[in-house]
């Protein structure tokens, strides 16, 4: 189990610090699944989780929409059939935060343990 989900959200700002590329390579080893990808210049955590068919996967989507809530930081969710592609970033910095990869850590435990 990663001690990241354990982790709690600071409150995050427009101005907040961005994680350095240092910090990015620490923090992704406990989420060694996801990847980053950068889009119109916005760094963006992501993976893509596989089901069984489209209700499972929109019983997933519906748990990461329910941390997400918990905490009001809030992904983009595909929900395909037996598929679900989750984003993490930090819309009003403009890119990624330490939230971003606790929220990612949780979202692998929803993944594990339903
Ligand atoms: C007002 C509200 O809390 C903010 O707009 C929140 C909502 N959820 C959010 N979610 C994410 N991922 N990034 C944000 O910057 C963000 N901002």
């Amino acid at each position: 189990m990663s001690q990241l989900s354990e982790q709690q959200c600071e409150a995050c700002s427009w101005d907040a610090p961005h994680v350095s590329d240092a910090e990015i390579d620490a923090l992704k080893r406990d989420i060694p699944e996801w990847s980053v990808v950068e889009r119109d210049g916005v760094k963006q955590l992501e993976r893509m989780f596989k089901f069984r068919n489209f209700k499972q996967a929109l019983a997933f989507t519906n748990r990461v929409g329910e941390i997400a809530e918990e905490v009001g930081h809030h992904p983009a969710l595909l929900t395909e059939w037996g598929k679900v592609t989750v984003t993490w970033w930090s819309h009003e910095m403009k890119g990624l935060h330490k939230n971003d990869f606790i929220l990612a850590a949780r979202t692998d435990k929803v993944a594990e343990t339903g």
